[in-house]
């Protein structure tokens, strides 16, 4: 029986496992358990072990592999331990006991998202160690709290600190998306989450009267234009065969609120929209076109954002930049399909590339469903298993690559 425990499973899906039991859950993760697992690890790899409190109860835990020239940039693999709440009645096992299939399937919280990756890049390491493989750069695996709301108590205080600069992290990788194909999908960029909230004001009176100037006319207006400009997207990327959800701009309506009683006609109404802008937008321009939508509501409409990033970068995928070449070489190699994209969320990759250091969004998970943040999260132990391949061949080749002329 696959469940029966560890006999006859292989380790790496062992160690997986015990991972994935901890509960790093939001709202409140367990991150000193996460803290501990991962310096026992770096004690059995034998590689040193920084803490960075960047808030208080918030530990970044670097494990470092010193290379061969350590006055080269490293290379800085990053991923996130807390992972985002469950239904637990919607799950067909309990998403904290890591129950495996008879077919090999892993059902757990943060199977896909993204404590694979973290236990794939440590499994790697093992096994270019155990090789007695020696690379040129340093490899730095840096395990990140609270990624999933938003990261502002980790990587965005991290990269600001002078524990990070010492990394001189020349290269990094971060999470990318399962592929239910063949090929295996690498985000190049990101769109930028801009979480806005609308505001409208106007007479309140009795329900049975027709107001003039009510706020709900002109909320209606405002949720109007921003959702014609959703379809207009839509139809954009429907239409064109070339294009990826990542290359358009993506409007939600995800919250309304306002009104106290049936027969009141509120003073005040508000929406709030999930907008994802894709890289190209000129971001002042789309500003100004929310700030139009709201002024040809009428008087009384404001808005405001809660989250508004406005650093998008683009790291290159073109043959010319080394990195790139390094990365999809491999897969050349390999002789296995790459496809690269626009991440359609944001992940603290975001952050990593606004302070100037590239960085690819990759889980190494094809013929494998998009199941991240859903109802029985899941991973195929084979899948998982090559992903530790795919990064046995990905780590000495980006380890190795050559000082570059712009010091990197
Ligand atoms: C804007 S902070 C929230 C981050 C979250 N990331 C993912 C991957 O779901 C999101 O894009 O909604
Ligand atoms: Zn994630
Ligand atoms: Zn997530």
């Amino acid at each position: 029986m696959a469940n029966q425990g560890p006999e006859g499973e292989h380790p790496s899906v062992t160690l997986f496992r015990q991972y994935l039991r901890i509960r790093t859950v939001q709202p409140k993760p367990d991150y000193g358990a996460a803290v501990a697992f991962l310096e026992d690890r770096a004690r059995q790899l034998g590689l040193s072990c920084q803490k960075v409190e960047v808030a208080p109860g918030y530990v970044v835990t670097v494990l470092t592999w010193v290379g061969t020239n350590p006055a080269l940039p490293s290379i800085l693999l990053n991923s996130h331990t807390d992972v985002v709440p469950v239904f637990k009645e919607h799950w067909s096992h309990d998403p904290f006991e890591a129950f495996k299939d008879s077919k090999g399937y892993i059902y757990a919280r943060g199977s896909q998202d993204m404590k694979c990756v973290s236990i794939q890049y440590l499994e790697a390491v093992r096994r270019l160690k155990a090789e007695g493989r020696h690379f040129p750069r340093t490899i730095h695996m840096t395990f990140v709290p609270d990624e999933e709301v938003g990261g502002h108590k980790g990587m965005e205080l991290f990269v600001h600190r002078p524990e990070f600069q010492a990394l001189r992290a020349g290269f990094a990788l971060d999470e990318g998306l399962a592929n239910p194909t063949d090929a295996f999908t690498v985000f190049y960029s990101e769109r930028s989450p801009w979480w806005v909230r609308v505001t409208s004001t106007g007479r309140p009176g009795h329900g049975s009267r027709f107001m003039e100037d009510t706020a709900a006319e002109k909320l209606h207006k405002v949720v109007s234009s921003f959702l014609a400009f959703r379809e207009k997207e839509r139809q954009r990327l429907q239409s064109n065969p070339h294009l990826k959800e990542g290359a358009v701009t993506c409007v939600n309506l995800t919250k309304l609120e306002g009104g106290v009683a049936y027969n009141v006609v509120p003073a005040t109404m508000s929406a709030c929209f999930d907008i994802r802008v894709a890289p190209d937008v000129d971001l002042k321009a789309f500003e100004k076109q929310l700030e139009s939508w709201c002024q040809e509501a009428g008087e009384g409409v404001t808005f405001e954002f809660s989250q508004k990033w406005t650093q998008p970068r683009v790291t290159p995928t073109d043959s010319s930049d080394p990195w790139w070449a390094a990365f999809s070489g491999v897969f050349k190699d390999m002789n296995l399909n790459l496809e690269p994209e626009i991440f359609p969320a944001a992940t603290d990759s975001r952050y990593i590339r606004a302070v100037g250091i590239p960085a690819l969004g990759f889980s190494p998970m094809n013929h494998t469903p998009v199941l991240l943040h859903d109802h029985d999260e899941r991973l195929h132990e084979a899948v998982f298993l090559r992903g530790i391949d795919i990064y046995t061949h990905l780590l000495p080749a980006l380890a190795s690559v050559p000082a570059l002329p712009n010091g990197s």
